[in-house]
């Protein structure tokens, strides 16, 4: 089948991409893992017995880093719209974040107990008109940003990728309101070019 320009261009970019290499190297399932252990470095969020979801989690590197972190005491379960294939100490789920029998199901999982911390890496297939892109990845926030405030725990951490844009000062401000501290990160392995960063949300309060 012929290559369109655009996946010409990200094989090109994958076969020189250094961390994507290094993910080869070290075991992980895709060069994300880089920015999750870059905000662990800075912001320790992940530690032994902790109760992780991670959504948006295919291929998967986020659920290997916490399930390693966690441990045997701690409990990840891991959400996508895609197929994954089993990690050890990972429990899978495959579905929509936005339809509500989906969540329901991540619920059942956690056997009704709080979270420690609610990781997202969720992204919307990007079509490159911003806005459609924009709303979209917003939405995805919102939706998260709903299940910490249902299931966290007071204390609790919330990390969540994001996108500057339109909309983007307002989702802000409404995170800042349900935690005691705010930082946004942008890890090195993300691409500058990108208006993706990270905002790692810490002290939870109901
Ligand atoms: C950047 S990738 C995540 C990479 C992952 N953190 C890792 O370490 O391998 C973003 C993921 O978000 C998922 N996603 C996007 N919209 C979603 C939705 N509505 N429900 C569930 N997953 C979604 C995509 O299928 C995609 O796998």
């Amino acid at each position: 089948m012929a290559k369109t320009a655009s996946s010409r261009k990200w094989l090109a970019r994958q076969q020189t991409d250094p961390y994507v290499k290094r993910a080869q190297r070290e075991g992980y399932r895709s060069r994300a893992a880089y920015k999750l252990l870059e905000i662990q470095e800075k912001d320790r969020i992940l530690r032994p017995g902790l109760r992780v979801v991670d959504l948006g989690a295919a291929p998967g590197s986020w659920s290997q880093i916490a399930a390693r972190l966690v441990g045997r005491g701690g409990r990840v379960v891991a959400l996508d719209l895609l197929p994954m294939t089993p990690l050890p100490g990972v429990v899978l789920l495959q579905g929509d974040v936005r339809e509500p029998a989906v969540l329901e199901e991540l619920v059942t999982q956690l056997d009704g107990a709080p979270l420690d911390l609610l990781l997202s890496d969720m992204a919307p297939n990007i079509t490159g008109l911003s806005a459609v892109d924009q709303p979209r990845s917003i939405h995805l926030v919102e939706i998260a940003l709903e299940l910490v405030r249902e299931r966290l725990q007071p204390g609790g951490v919330f990390v969540v990728k994001a996108f500057q844009g339109e909309g983007f000062d307002q989702m802000l401000a409404d995170i800042r309101q349900s935690f005691q501290r705010v930082v946004t990160r942008k890890p090195k392995s993300s691409r500058p070019q990108s208006r993706e960063l990270y905002l790692v949300a810490k002290g939870f309060h109901p």
